[in-house]
């Protein structure tokens, strides 16, 4: 039953506490309360104490009690912080600012009255003073810098700001300019945000994790900052990556920001640059390998279990190619974790080549797949839509047959003079002569589709893409590198050297583009389209370990939710205005599959998995500290 805390039920909570403690008694309250600071601090200790005995660290998601929601979590979890923190504090707190949002009778209650301008704003009119800000600023990095320090000023206020921008908001938090953000982390820091952990310290990790304030966390963005973007070895530079990915959670999955953490893993830079750079925060030494590496990735993995629980998520971000692949492999059937660059890139690629096929009105198996670069997201991708062509009935062989790979020693072909072909590029590989350059791969091989994620911009030539237009009536061409300076050709190239026909979808955003005055909308084929819904479906069922197949079904899934509309306008995604309905769709659709398959842990089974999905969304609005308004189960 919910019950509402009245100045009277409080005093009687007040009445049958001890007054054992010897504390100043301040004057009273003006306004319409009548509690003193000392009854007011009273019951505030002692909810803290409550708390702290009946809220246990929650062992899943949502356990039943006092986490049941995420709303009854975060009211408790403000309970307990409001409950320890008081006057100027409470602002230093972005998790319980709200700036002039705050009332005439928080800012007495809380002592922070005068702390604050005297005007009392609320959370819309707010916005309006950040977006004014936000526009005045010269560069997309001041813009990032001044996002970045409001998210450390007002959560709740940077959260509703992302969630009702994204258009405008996920190129500054989000590729391109995090790219930029991260190649100038030692500028552009401001506070630490996030988790540092170095290779030093490996033997302490659990307890470095320890000092992590929150202790209900359950998705982790990791990265040792080997491969940031396109954009190579950033070091602990690299931190701007998990941040933003993070951000998405919350702002398009609805992930509390309490529930989740950013990680760095420092082992060192191979970047030179960095090493004399003499603002870097990092360690400026060659990256440790090898068993050592091996060992404290370990010791990594286990102490988020030690402290977070088995069913903490732990997203790998940004990995090089050589760790990527095998540390995926090591950890997939043992932990909560996926690699987002080969898994999460697989499945946004693999839902944008299916809602091209309804352009090109050919099936997935009449395809002839050609991939610029043979690494995480393109073999991702390769052995998705392999799997894909599986479930359509084709036999594995004649699945691979169909797609072709390109890595930077050319085309992938049985005994390559050149070598080179690991075990992941091996499938790939052709009986065929060995060609190096595209133009002459793409005039051979006439592909469907083309997809670059190679990050060598511009190596969709004018031939390269005359020649996709000249083959096909519907050219699928997808340059997905980030950020967009490491794009395999601008949308307008594309649009233009193909009079127009191309599907087209680019990782980073390009403007619309318009053409003998037909406008296009080229997609966005970036995984942010995927891992949030992935992450709040997987994290809301109790999914254990998330399987290739959980991918086919997002792609599946995102793909289902693309419109004819948006096909006319030559989307393959939704427009981003719609992704977090996107990812909230994709996390209902997971979890009816995820229940029918007997990958879910959490039970008894929601009935309604919508309602039982968008009930853990975040909310941007405020949360009231006036007593009075407070409300709770009994
Ligand atoms: N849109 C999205 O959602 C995503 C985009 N990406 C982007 O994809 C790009 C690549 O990332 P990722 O796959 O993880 O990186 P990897 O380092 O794993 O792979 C890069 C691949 O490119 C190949 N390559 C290098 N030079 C050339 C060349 N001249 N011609 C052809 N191939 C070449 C490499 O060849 P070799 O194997 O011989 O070294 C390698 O196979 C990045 O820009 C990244 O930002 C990544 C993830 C998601
Ligand atoms: C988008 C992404 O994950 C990447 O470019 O690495
Ligand atoms: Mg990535």
């Amino acid at each position: 039953m919910a019950m509402n805390l009245t100045t009277q039920s409080l005093r009687r909570i007040v009445a049958s506490f001890s007054p054992a403690r010897n504390r100043r008694m301040p004057a009273t309250l003006p306004l319409q309360t009548s509690l003193t600071f000392y009854e007011y601090d009273l019951i505030m200790s002692r909810l803290s104490n409550d708390l702290e005995r009946t809220v246990p660290a929650c062992a899943s998601f949502h356990t039943s009690g006092p986490c049941a929601s995420d709303r009854d979590d975060k009211a408790r979890k403000d309970l307990r912080s409001h409950a320890r923190v008081r006057g100027i504090d409470i602002l230093r707190n972005p998790r319980l600012n709200k700036g002039t949002a705050f009332t005439l009778k928080e800012r007495q209650l809380m002592g922070i009255h005068g702390l604050l301008p005297p005007v009392v704003r609320s959370l819309d009119e707010q916005m309006v003073r950040v977006m004014s800000n936000f526009t005045k600023r010269a560069t997309d990095l001041d813009r990032y810098i001044y996002l970045m320090s409001l998210q450390e000023r007002n959560e709740r206020l940077f959260y509703r700001v992302l969630t009702q921008n994204v258009e405008q908001m996920m190129p500054i938090v989000y590729t391109p300019t995090v790219g930029q953000a991260c190649q100038q982390y030692g500028v552009a820091f401001r506070r630490p945000r996030g988790l540092f952990i170095s290779i030093k310290d490996a033997g302490h990790v659990y307890e470095m994790i320890c000092n992590w304030p929150e202790r209900n966390v359950k998705a982790i963005v990791v990265t040792d900052g080997e491969r940031i973007l396109g954009l190579g070895d950033l070091g602990v530079y690299g931190m701007g990556i998990p941040v933003g990915k993070l951000s998405l959670y919350t702002a398009l999955g609805g992930i509390a920001p309490s529930k989740c953490l950013p990680v760095i893993l420092d082992v060192g830079t191979n970047n030179k640059k960095l090493h004399e750079d003499p603002l870097y925060i990092g360690m400026a030494k060659e990256r440790v390998t090898g068993e050592r590496y091996d060992a404290f990735i370990d010791e990594f993995m286990k102490a988020v279990v030690k402290r977070y629980g088995q069913g903490c998520l732990v997203q790998f971000e940004d990995f090089g190619n050589h760790n990527a692949f095998r540390l995926l492999e090591k950890y997939r059937h043992k932990y909560c974790t996926f690699n987002d660059d080969i898994q999460g890139t697989a499945a946004v690629a693999a839902a944008g080549v299916f809602a091209s096929l309804r352009i090109t009105g050919k099936k997935l198996v009449d395809n002839t797949f050609v991939f610029q670069g043979a690494g995480e997201a393109n073999i991702g991708i390769a052995e998705l839509l392999a799997l894909a062509m599986q479930e359509e009935g084709l036999p594995k062989e004649e699945a691979y047959k169909r797609i072709w790979m390109v890595d930077s020693r050319g085309l992938i072909v049985k005994d390559r003079p050149s070598g080179g072909i690991n075990q992941h590029k091996a499938p790939f590989a052709k009986e065929f002569k060995p060609l190096t350059s595209l133009e002459e791969i793409v005039n051979e091989l006439k592909p469907t589709a083309l997809i670059g994620a190679a990050a060598i911009p511009g190596a969709f030539t004018e031939n390269v893409l005359r020649s996709m237009g000249k083959f096909n009536e519907r050219p699928i061409i997808f340059a997905l590198s980030n950020p967009t300076s490491m794009s395999e050709c601008t949308a307008e190239q594309a649009y233009k050297l193909t009079e127009g026909r191309c599907v087209f979808a680019s990782g980073s955003p390009f403007p619309a583009c318009t053409l003998n005055g037909k406008t296009y909308y080229p997609g966005q084929g970036n995984n942010a389209y995927i891992f949030p819904g992935v992450a709040l479906g997987v994290l809301t069922c109790g999914v254990r370990h998330i399987e290739d197949k959980i991918f086919l079904h997002a792609a599946q899934s995102l793909a289902n939710l693309v419109t004819d509309a948006d096909l006319a306008e030559g989307r393959v995604y939704p427009p981003l205005s719609m992704i977090r309905e996107v990812s909230a769709r994709i996390a209902t659709d997971l979890a009816n599959y995820v229940y029918s398959k007997g990958m879910a842990s959490f039970y008894p089974e929601p009935e309604d998995k919508e309602e039982f999905i968008r009930s853990f969304v975040y909310d941007t609005s405020y949360e009231s500290f006036e007593p009075e308004t407070w409300e709770w189960e009994e």
